[in-house]
């Protein structure tokens, strides 16, 4: 019997078809865990406590389809949701991902934003147990993830207190250097480009950053003088940056190549997902981390001693 051609878009296969679709693989759910297919998913809470985050990406405003592929958006949606569990020093259990889309949305284009999902949701050590489709006039991808604190206290914004050490793991600047060069038109410049598409946060490293006693920590979303900005706020301290422990070759290259500030870059830029900790100053840092400034008493943030003049950070609402 002939059935016509192959569907190519989510309107011809359907609601339902996409989502079976979209599940196929992921009917294993790790032990005790009931995964997607049910009015719910089950995730086992082995500590009692359930750490939650969510986090949305809407086109045009987080990426475009011009610039990223749709991997790299998958990839950048559970990255950004999977950094905000690791900032509390706990480990994913599981993500759900609120998917809407137009009706014309090929198959292959939710193939490939699925297979990045699942690939960043694979190195987060995480599973997708759930979700919703549904249509929109643009993409619109919101995830909520779950994580686990296993024995640990949470690491909170709260918690740093003078003296304590500044450092980071991951990559600073690197996303807004390639947003620029897109902007630029400049596809050459891949280093930054790639970080910009498909950030690549250190999970690990906020579990070992808590396992070391770390006294606060926060994903870097929006810049590090803003994302830093909340913790000195939340702990009641100042913060101040060395700019000379923030070089970075790779953006140093990409400035020449703009004729832009590397050091503008790697301070306010957003969406790198790196992880920002203080740590007690006896604390040996653990693998992974650099130490980039201090603690000290009083308000605010500063870099080498002053106050960094120009704009901070990304501000959703004032572009
Ligand atoms: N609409 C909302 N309703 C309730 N709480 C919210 C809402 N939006 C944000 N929050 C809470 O406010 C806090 C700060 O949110 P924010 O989104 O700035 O954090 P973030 O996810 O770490 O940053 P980013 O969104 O840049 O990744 C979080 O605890 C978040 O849960
Ligand atoms: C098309 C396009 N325009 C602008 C940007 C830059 N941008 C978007 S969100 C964000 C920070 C986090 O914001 P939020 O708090 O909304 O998650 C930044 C720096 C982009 N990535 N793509
Ligand atoms: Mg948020
Ligand atoms: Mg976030
Ligand atoms: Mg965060």
């Amino acid at each position: 019997m002939d059935n016509g051609p192959a569907p190519r878009t989510v309107a011809e296969l359907g609601e339902f078809g996409v989502i079976e679709r979209i599940t196929r693989d992921r009917r294993a759910s790790p032990a005790e865990s009931i995964g997607p297919g049910d009015d719910a998913a089950v995730l086992a809470a082995p500590d009692g406590r359930v750490v939650v985050t969510t986090d949305m990406l809407v086109q045009d405003r987080h990426f475009r389809l011009d610039w990223s592929d749709p991997d790299d958006i998958g990839h950048k949606a559970i990255a950004q949701n999977a950094a905000d569990i690791a900032a509390m020093g706990a480990r994913v259990t599981g993500f759900v991902v609120a998917l809407a889309c137009p009706p014309d949305t090929t198959l292959d284009f939710v193939d490939r934003l699925n297979k990045g999902m699942s690939d960043e949701a694979a190195r987060a050590d995480g599973a997708i147990v759930g979700g919703d489709l549904v249509q929109a006039p643009i993409l619109v991808i919101s995830i909520t993830a779950m994580g686990d604190l296993g024995d640990r206290a949470p690491v909170l914004r709260s918690g740093a207190r003078p003296g304590d050490v500044v450092a980071v793991a991951g990559t600073l600047g690197r996303s807004d250097a390639g947003w620029a060069a897109l902007r630029a038109g400049r596809r050459d410049l891949t280093d930054v480009i790639d970080a910009h598409r498909a950030p690549r946060p250190p999970y690990a490293a906020g579990i070992t950053a808590a396992d070391r006693g770390a006294t606060a920590m926060s994903d870097v979303s929006d810049s590090l003088l803003a994302d830093l900005g909340h913790i000195a706020t939340a702990s009641g301290v100042a913060i101040d940056v060395a700019l000379s422990a923030l070089a970075d070759p790779v953006l140093d290259a990409a400035a020449r190549e703009l004729e832009a500030d590397a050091r503008q870059w790697v301070l306010t830029g957003g969406e790198d997902h790196a992880l920002a900790a203080t740590f007690p100053p006896d604390v040996a840092l653990p693998e992974g981390w650099t130490t980039i400034g201090r603690v000290e008493a009083g308000a605010g943030v500063t870099v080498d001693g002053a106050a960094w003049s120009g704009n901070s950070g990304w501000q959703s609402f004032t572009v």
